[in-house]
């Protein structure tokens, strides 16, 4: 390399120079200024003081937890204001430097050295939750809504309590034009099984999410992935003109030349190192002093990324030259962290309290229960279905002898039947509503608790119909004793089956996480709960070391309940002073035949209500703990 060109370099390469003083990377005196910049937040049109962000980090080595792997090696740089691109060939570390800085590491991943500042001070994600937004590449959505009611319940819930309904409107109306969505308000966002609005439209309800909060800072990992051209230069571009308010940083891959034109600053990855961090339009030049100059008319981009991506042309004594020039042209720097800030600020935002999170949760809650209301519907008329079955296949068993054989098989029927569609439809879509959930808590949006709780309050509602017109059309086609109070205790032992059931789901899809895992635990949950539902074996007769399996079998306690309710003061026909031998002359000598006198219906009932809230308290607790 001749004395020229790494002068060149030197000029063009950052890492000889102290942050501050580079021209390539300079700060403003208002991006280090103590002092808050004034800002106007979208939206309420008012001026809003908040701190500039700007992400320091040095040294930085992110490895794998389990295994002894570097993917980012010992990374100096900063993020100030405009719009940054993080760019390299595809495993290049883009989304874990992204991930790195935004706090959101998987759980295999880690820092192993290095320190990360934000506004010169060491922060966690709660911190940066309250000034930064982040958008994922896989723009999940929940696909019930329409874009306007989106948009509604992240501004309800994100926003500054003490905004009036009037602001938020203003607000949500603000985002919506700066994102271009005014023609999609009332649009449902959709999912692969139901068109909604396009995937580019998606990408920029994600963002448009994100900017209700006013955030000082944007991650977005790839959004421009999935999306075709003339999108993804629309999208860049109306997030190039956010970034006059609010820093942005996008990993990409390899832009189109339009595209890549529009970033101010890039970050330049190969192999989780640093090749470049500087001002977009001068990488050119790094790379032409390198003795890579780029053809005329070729994309930037695209040259960039062949300079530093092996090609198949490439010797390996070429491959070694090269890695060896860019190890030359860069050299890590030394970034003042603290920014010579004496009382760097964090931007406090009050948020939504519990109780308002709640009643907000609660009423999506309901109205997406309404707008999947053909599930629910499909789920009553099959419970109806086998209802009418179950009361025409035992049509009016009567108090003869002969009902004593046919009375126990459908209140064990009744038993085992109620919840299991329930189940089945919870174990289908709660991975991925837990998903969402995360996205969403991960955001900042509501606490786990307020969440959880909402949404088992609102589904408990509109699961009580159910059972109630199961009851209603099996007790009196099978002709149980026509006594209002056991009517309803039949139509409460219904009503609680069906919600062990479905919480036994939620708790299993919880802890299991997949369908795939769920549909794999729950029906061997299931057929043990109905081997050992009282029916088949009395509890008497179970072996010691399987007792334990009782306390799993809600349908047990249904049964049993539902048993002492229809035989305690059953008259039996037929059997006068035990002629003929092995008759019942009354429910109560059933009651003891069978060996179901070991419990009372109040216990029955007991204990099945302290099955639904454990099972409900271990699906909060792996919703809340397990994050991954
Ligand atoms: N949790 C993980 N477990 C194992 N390997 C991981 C994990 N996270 C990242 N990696 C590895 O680290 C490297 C960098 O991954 P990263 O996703 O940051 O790359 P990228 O530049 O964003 O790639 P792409 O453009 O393909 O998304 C890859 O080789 C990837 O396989």
């Amino acid at each position: 390399m001749t004395n020229e060109t790494k002068d060149a370099i030197i000029e063009m390469n950052l890492g000889k120079r102290k942050s501050l003083s580079s021209p390539d990377m300079r700060l403003n005196v208002e991006d280090i200024s103590p002092k808050m910049r004034s800002r106007t937040g979208p939206g309420v049109g008012e001026e809003k003081d908040v701190p500039p962000a700007i992400l320091s980090w040095q040294g930085l080595v992110v490895g794998l937890r389990s295994v002894n792997k570097v993917l980012l090696n010992n990374l100096s740089g900063q993020i100030t204001t405009g719009y940054w691109a993080i760019m390299g060939p595809s495993g290049s570390g883009k989304t874990t430097l992204l991930n790195t800085l935004a706090c959101r590491l998987d759980r295999n991943t880690q820092v192993k050295q290095g320190e990360l500042r934000l506004n010169g001070k060491a922060y966690s994600i709660s911190e940066l939750k309250k000034m930064a937004g982040y958008v994922m590449q896989d723009d999940m959505l929940n696909g019930n809504f329409t874009v306007y009611e989106t948009l509604q319940y992240t501004a309800d819930l994100r926003l500054e309590k003490e905004l009036t309904k009037e602001e938020k409107r203003i607000k949500i109306e603000n985002v919506i034009e700066q994102m271009g969505l005014a023609h999609t308000c009332n649009t449902i966002v959709g999912s692969p099984l139901k068109k909604g609005i396009s995937g580019g439209e998606r990408k920029r309800v994600c963002v448009a999410m994100e900017l209700l909060t006013s955030p000082v800072l944007l991650f977005l990992d790839e959004p421009t992935s999935g999306l075709d051209s003339v999108t993804a230069k629309s999208l860049c571009s109306r997030l190039k003109v956010l970034a006059a308010n609010c820093t942005i940083v996008n990993t990409i891959h390899q832009p189109q030349a339009k595209i890549f034109f529009l970033f101010d600053k890039l970050i330049l990855l190969k192999s989780g190192r640093l090749v470049y961090m500087g001002r977009a339009d001068k990488v050119l030049d790094f790379f032409t002093a390198l003795g890579y100059p780029c053809p005329e008319y070729e994309n930037p981009a695209d040259h960039i990324m062949d300079c530093i991506t092996p090609n198949a042309r490439d010797t390996s004594l070429d491959l070694k030259a090269k890695a060896l020039k860019f190890e030359e042209a860069f050299e890590e720097q030394d970034f003042d962290l603290t920014l010579g800030v004496e009382h760097p600020t964090f931007m406090i935002r009050e948020v939504t309290p519990w109780t308002g999170q709640f009643i907000i949760l609660f009423k999506r809650t309901l109205k997406e229960q309404w707008r999947k209301r053909s599930m629910l519907l499909t789920q009553l008329l099959q419970s109806v279905i086998i209802a009418v079955l179950i009361g025409t296949v035992f049509l009016k068993i009567g108090q003869g002898q002969s009902s004593t054989t046919r009375r126990q098989p459908v209140l064990f029927f009744c038993a085992v039947n109620q919840g299991v569609f329930g189940a089945l439809i919870q174990i289908n879509s709660f991975p991925s509503e837990r998903l969402l959930s995360l996205r969403e808590r991960a955001a900042g949006t509501y606490y786990a608790s307020a969440y959880f709780l909402a949404k088992t309050t609102a589904e408990t509602i509109t699961q009580l119909i159910t059972p109630v017109v199961f009851s209603c059309t099996v007790y009196w086609l099978v002709g149980f004793q026509v006594v209002a109070a056991k009517f309803f205790i039949f139509t409460a032992f219904m009503i609680l089956c069906s919600l062990a059931a479905t919480s036994l789901a939620l708790a299993v899809s919880a802890l299991c996480r997949t369908v795939d895992m769920s549909v794999t635990v729950l029906p061997m949950i299931l057929e043990l709960c109905r081997l050992f539902g009282g029916f088949f074996l009395s509890p008497a007769n179970i072996p010691k070391y399987f007792e334990w399996l009782d306390l799993l079998s809600y349908v047990q306690y249904t049964y049993v309940g539902i048993s002492l309710n229809e035989l305690t003061g059953l008259e039996l026909s037929g059997c006068v002073n035990g002629v003929p031998a092995g008759c019942y002359s009354s429910g109560e000598t059933a009651i003891n035949n069978l060996g179901l006198e070991y419990l009372t219906i109040e216990k029955c009932a007991g204990i099945l209500i302290s099955y639904i809230v454990i099972c409900r308290i271990i699906a909060y607790l792996g919703v809340r703990y397990i994050t991954w």
